[in-house]
C-alpha cells in the first residue's frame, strides 16, 4: 500500500474506495518496528534502487512506515466500512502491537516463517495466523506446521515465491497440492507476486482458501511492489472470478444431478434388442445394442448383470429392454 509524501491519510482513501468496494474480505498492511526488524548495519545499508525513498534502507523503510496512531485510524475506518483489517507483523514488537489492536488474524510474512521463536510467540497469542512460505524449503515448512500446531489450531499456510514481479516458471502452484496432501487438516492458500490475475485464479481452482495480492492505484508508481500488484479493476475481476470458481468447485462427490434430468431423458442411452428376443430366452451380451430409446430402458452399465437371466416377454428387434421384462 502506498503512502503519499505529504498527506499520510491518503492510504485510507485507497483503502475505502479501492479495496472494500472491490469486494475483498480483508485489507492487510505491513507493520514493522524497524529497530526490531533490522540490525543497525542493515538500516545503514545504502539503498540506491529507483524504488528508494531514502539514502539508506533505514530511511527508506521509515518513510514507508505508518505510526501506531495511523494504524488505529485505519482500523477504525475499516470497521466503519465493514472490512477486516490486519497487517503482517514483521517482527515481535509489531506482532505484540497487532495483538493489542485485536486484529482478526496475524499475517506472518515469508521472511518470518522460519523465525521459530517469533512463530511460537505468535501462535501462543491464540490469534488465527496466515503464514507465507516464500524463500523456505519443505523441511522448514514441516517445522513451521509442527511449531504452530502445538499451540494454535487456527492457521493457514500459503504457497509463495518471494520474487517481485514473479516469473511464471517460479510460481510452482503444484506446491499447493503438496501442502494439501501433507497438511490435510488446515486450509492452504496462495500469496502471489506475479503480474495479472490468472495464476491466482488457478490457485483458487486448485483449492486455495486464502488469496493474498498486493494492490496499487498505478503499477508504474515508484516502489518495489507496484509492478507485481493489481490495480482496482483487476482486483474486482479477481474477486468476481474467485466467487464464480468457488461456486463451480462444488462437491467432490460424483453423481447425476437433478439439473441433468432433461438431457438424460432426451439423450441417455438404454439397452435395446439387437435382434428379436423370444420369451424365455436366457440373455447374453451379444443380444444387446446400446441406443437412445423410447421408452427409456435398462441403463447400459447394468448390461453384465442381465447375463444368465430369462426374458419373460417377446421383445421385438430394436425395442428397449425394460426392468419389468426380466425374470426375478
Ligand atoms: C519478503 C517481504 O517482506 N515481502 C514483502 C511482501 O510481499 C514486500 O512488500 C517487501 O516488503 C518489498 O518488496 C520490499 O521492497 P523495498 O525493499 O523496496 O521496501
Ligand atoms: C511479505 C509478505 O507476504 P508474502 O511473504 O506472502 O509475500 C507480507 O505479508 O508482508
Amino acid at each position: 500500500m502506498y503512502k503519499d509524501d505529504k498527506k499520510t491519510t491518503y492510504g485510507i482513501k485507497i483503502f475505502k474506495n479501492e479495496t472494500s468496494d472491490c469486494g475483498a474480505d480483508c485489507a492487510k498492511f505491513q507493520k514493522s518496528d524497524l529497530e526490531h526488524k533490522f540490525n543497525k548495519r542493515a538500516l545503514q545499508r545504502p539503498y540506491n534502487s529507483r524504488h528508494s525513498w531514502g539514502k539508506t534502507y533505514g530511511e527508506h523503510k521509515q518513510h514507508l512506515e505508518f505510526s501506531h496512531d495511523q494504524y488505529r485510524e485505519l482500523q477504525k475506518y475499516a470497521k466503519e466500512i465493514g472490512i477486516f483489517f490486519t497487517a503482517s507483523a514483521m517482527d515481535e514488537a509489531s506482532m505484540e502491537f497487532l495483538h493489542e489492536l485485536d486484529v482478526p488474524f496475524i499475517k506472518v510474512a515469508s521472511c518470518d516463517s522460519n523465525n521459530f521463536p517469533y512463530l511460537t510467540k505468535t501462535a501462543k497469542t491464540g490469534r488465527p495466523m496466515v503464514v507465507s512460505t516464500g524463500m523456505q524449503n519443505f523441511d522448514v515448512v514441516r517445522q513451521i506446521y509442527k511449531i504452530i500446531k502445538e499451540h494454535n489450531e487456527n492457521f493457514t499456510i500459503l504457497q509463495c515465491t518471494s520474487t517481485y514481479p514473479l516469473d511464471l516458471k517460479d510460481v510452482h502452484l503444484n506446491v499447493i497440492k503438496t501442502y494439501q496432501t501433507e497438511f490435510p487438516d488446515i486450509p492452504i492458500g496462495y500469496s502471489g507476486h506475479e503480474r495479472g490475475i490468472n495464476i491466482s485464479l488457478a490457485a483458487v481452482a486448485m483449492g486455495a482458501k486464502v488469496i493474498e495480492r498486493h494492490v496499487t492505484l498505478d503499477k508504474t508508481w515508484k516502489g518495489n511492489d507496484h509492478e507485481a500488484s493489481l490495480e482496482p479493476s483487476e482486483l474486482v475481476e479477481l474477486i468476481r472470478s474467485t466467487r464464480l470458481i468457488e461456486m463451480a468447485m462444488g462437491s467432490p462427490e460424483k453423481m447425476m444431478l437433478p439439473s441433468e434430468k432433461t438431457c438424460h431423458d432426451k439423450l441417455g442411452k438404454s439397452l435395446v434388442a439387437k435382434a428379436a428376443i423370444p420369451k424365455g430366452t436366457v440373455l447374453s451380451l451379444d443380444m444387446f445394442n446400446v441406443k437412445v430409446s423410447e421408452p427409456k430402458g435398462i441403463s447400459p452399465e447394468n448390461m453384465d448383470k442381465l447375463v444368465g437371466k430369462k426374458i419373460n416377454v417377446d421383445v421385438a428387434y430394436d425395442d428397449a429392454i425394460l426392468d419389468s421384462m426380466i425374470e426375478d
